[in-house]
């Protein structure tokens, strides 16, 4: 059987206000080369490799392997050779990007004969929410909904103008945790605010409007419950707006904030990050907006 080569991009859910509706994606990869073999092995290399290279409870082998045994198919093993681009629990998208490829090699060794559009809807529902996984899957910014049972989306290409700095704390931060401090039920106030502000969020995307930006990535949804689990957002929220920096977000769940700026500016929102983040360590990954998505047909 022919391998099987996947380059997913990592991606950024929310964007604010956006909760589990948007994502973007961004130039960091996860790339992976899976061939049929007579054990599970993984090579792997890159972010997090430890984690990444673990044969036993792994997100991706486990995946795999019960989407093979629901489809009554045997999992055949796979020999895995991972470059892993991007960083594992940081609100980057790396389980959305994970997911996909084990759907995808689920389809391929297994012939489910799946379409790019099951193997993204699969994803979704493994996800929980669509953000990530439909960014991940298509590039772009995406805007996506399951009314009605269906997955309805639209995408767009964020300007060329813009990219982002994405700043990193030192510890990851569980998905799982970070919804766990979310409130089931919202004001009247709270929701409104959030959608105008999402529906701002994808046109000032449309077109180029930085200017809404700061208006356009507020958030009363899940940013204010999060802040105290998230220590880099309360010290960043304040930099939208100024300093070459168009809009700060928390980057999907966190811990991870990301910070929209004009590419000709980014010297400039360096030097603002910097000043505000005093002396706090973090990493600032700068990365552009990632036009493809990883799937394929
Ligand atoms: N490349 C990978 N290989 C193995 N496991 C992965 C990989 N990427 C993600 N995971 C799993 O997903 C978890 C992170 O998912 P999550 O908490 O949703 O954070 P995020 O998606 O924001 O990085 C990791 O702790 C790990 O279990
Ligand atoms: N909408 C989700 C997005 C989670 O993204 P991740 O990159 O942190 O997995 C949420 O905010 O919980």
């Amino acid at each position: 059987m022919s391998s099987l080569h996947l380059r997913l991009p990592a991606t950024s859910a929310n964007l604010g206000a956006a909760f589990d509706t948007a994502a973007i994606a961004l130039t960091a990869y996860l790339s992976i080369e899976a061939e049929a073999a007579d054990v599970f092995r993984i090579e792997a290399s890159g972010r997090n490799p430890e984690q990444c290279g673990q044969i036993e409870n792994n997100l991706i082998f486990e995946t795999y392997k019960s989407l093979m045994t629901r489809e009554g198919k045997i999992p055949v093993p796979l020999a895995i050779r991972m470059e892993n681009g991007i960083p594992l629990g940081m609100g980057m998208g790396s389980s959305a990007a994970g997911r996909l490829a084990a759907i995808a090699m689920a389809t391929h060794f297994g012939g489910l004969g799946w379409s790019s559009e099951r193997i993204l809807a699969e994803a979704c529902a493994l996800e929980g929410h669509p953000d990530n996984a439909a960014a991940c899957w298509l590039g772009g910014l995406v805007v996506a909904s399951e009314f009605g049972g269906g997955l309805h989306y639209v995408r767009v290409e964020a300007p060329k103008a813009w990219k982002a700095l994405v700043v990193l704390p030192g510890k990851p931060l569980a998905t799982s945790e970070a919804r766990a401090v979310l409130p089931e039920q919202y004001s009247r106030a709270d929701v409104v605010a959030n959608v105008q502000a999402a529906s701002l969020l994808g046109l000032a995307f449309a077109q180029a409007r930085a200017d809404l930006l700061p208006a356009a990535m507020a958030d009363r949804v899940h940013q204010p419950y999060r802040a105290s689990i998230c220590a880099l957002l309360p010290k960043l929220l304040p930099l939208a707006g100024r300093g070459g920096i168009h809009g700060v977000a928390l980057s999907g769940a966190g811990p991870a904030v990301i910070l929209v700026i004009d590419a000709a500016a980014e010297p400039e929102a360096r030097e603002t990050l910097k000043a505000a983040l005093m002396g706090e360590e973090a990493e600032v990954l700068a990365v552009n907006f990632a036009l493809s998505g990883g799937g394929f047909e």
